[in-house]
């Protein structure tokens, strides 16, 4: 199969440099970016007046979670978590949280993102979905042991059986991430035999750390360091690790995150609407850290939608530093797509010849996205998911036109009333 896009401004290369130019998919890769292409292809898609742009890579969510979406707003993580998420999922089926995957594809797809990377239940579930909506996805049944050693021997029974069951899948785009929750919820042991299987089976890891300064504390308390210290202490961190949030690091946590080629999921709706504080880009960058985005789940952001997590980004770190040349509208946006892709070691988040055909084609004929004097400003500043009108992932068309071609819209979005509707 072949697309030919024809006649759009595409952000190229690593550079971001924006051509007008045609782009040619063969199978699931990008194999030409020039003008004019004269090739016949399978399927032409018009870009005139849009932009050609790498699909987004969200590289921290709880995909099911647009279920809870509005039911606990306005409270701290602990809070939040304790007294009102962890009971309602307490409640949620293999049935339910399936449904809430569906409906968290469906966001993802209107908004142009072609990757996750994903951390909840019923993980089998969310990969049939993955599956079935064409999206790229890298998924993590979440580990929670509490220190009860019998819970340790079950998560990691259940995190294996996600993981055969990922495997026999066989799909290029369907992969199985270790994901212990965090440091507070996670017990030693279940920490360090998470970094055995991960390095026995070649996975990643993905964990949440440093989000609050109540973890800070608790595990002060309990280990007498920090998370990150306590996590370099027992071997766990090294460059096949993506830590979600890092709000709370000092500079001796970031030379070691640096040290091991950890890279860090920024979250900054989750970090600005839980008050868990703002994590300390520019040292992170300029330490050479790697740093992707991400959005956290739909119940503390309260979307999927990666072009408004790009601006909330680069407007969070601006006032914060009462200096708006901080996170500039091309380093977020690199953020969004490149640093995701090279945290999971794929070759994609940039439109450049033999990279993956993940892309976004986002819509410019719009007043807010006119005139079109500066594309990366647009695309960080300007757009929103709204403006998303098609999404390819590997090679294959998911939304044309706005029109979802995998995922049937309309049922998603009756089936998520019913099912919130019997579970609250
Ligand atoms: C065990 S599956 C994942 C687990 O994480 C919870 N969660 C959602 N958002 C956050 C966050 O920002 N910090 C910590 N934990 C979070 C989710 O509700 C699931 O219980
Ligand atoms: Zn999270």
């Amino acid at each position: 199969m072949s697309i030919l896009i024809k006649n759009g401004y595409v952000v190229y290369g690593e550079n971001l440099e924006v051509i007008k130019a045609d782009v040619l998919i063969e199978s699931n890769k990008i194999v030409e970016v020039a003008k004019n292409i004269n090739k016949s292809a399978d399927t032409v898609i018009d870009a005139k007046g849009k932009v050609v742009s790498p699909g987004f890579v969200n590289l921290h969510t709880h995909s099911p979670m647009g279920l809870f979406r509005g039911l606990a707003d306005d409270l701290p993580l602990m809070d939040w978590l304790r007294e009102h998420i962890w009971p309602k999922e307490a409640k949620l089926t293999r049935e339910y949280t399936k449904v809430g995957a569906y409906l968290g594809a469906l966001e993802m797809i209107k908004s142009g993102t072609t990757t996750f990377v994903d951390m909840y239940f019923f993980m089998d579930a969310v990969a049939e979905v993955t599956l079935e909506s064409g999206l790229r996805g890298y998924l993590s049944y979440g580990m929670i042991d509490l220190g009860d050693p019998e819970k340790t021997e079950k998560e990691v029974n259940e995190a294996l059986r996600i993981m055969k069951f990922i495997d026999e899948l066989d799909s290029d785009r369907v992969h199985f991430v270790f994901g212990p929750h965090a440091p507070y919820t996670c017990s030693i042991a279940l920490l360090k035999e998470v970094r055995r299987l991960a390095n026995e089976h070649g996975k990643l890891i993905t964990i949440h750390v440093s989000e609050t300064m109540a973890e800070i504390g608790q595990i002060a308390e309990r280990y007498g360091k920090s998370p990150v210290v306590l996590l370099d202490d027992i071997g766990f961190l090294a460059d096949d690790v993506i830590i979600a949030h890092g709000v709370w690091l000092d500079s001796r946590d970031i030379q070691i995150l640096a040290r091991h080629g950890v890279t860090v999921a920024h979250n900054p709706a989750s970090n600005m609407k839980l008050a868990s504080g703002v994590m300390p880009l520019q040292r992170l960058l300029n330490a050479g850290v790697n740093v992707g985005l991400g959005t956290d789940g739909s119940a503390s952001n309260n979307n999927l939608d990666m072009l408004e997590e790009m601006k909330l980004a680069a407007l969070l770190h601006k006032v914060h530093n009462l200096n708006p040349t901080v996170a500039d509208a091309r380093t977020v946006f690199k953020m969004a797509t490149q640093n995701g892709a090279r945290a999971l070691g794929l070759k994609a988040g940039m439109i450049r010849e033999s990279y993956l055909a993940d892309i976004a084609i986002i819509d410019f004929n719009k007043p807010h996205l006119r005139p079109i004097n500066n594309v990366i400003s647009h695309l960080v500043y300007s757009a929103n998911g709204n403006d998303v009108e098609t999404t390819i992932v590997d090679g294959k068309v998911l939304m044309l036109d706005r029109e979802l071609l995998t995922l049937d819209e309309e049922k998603i979005l009756n089936d998520t009333e019913r099912v919130i509707g019997e579970l609250t």
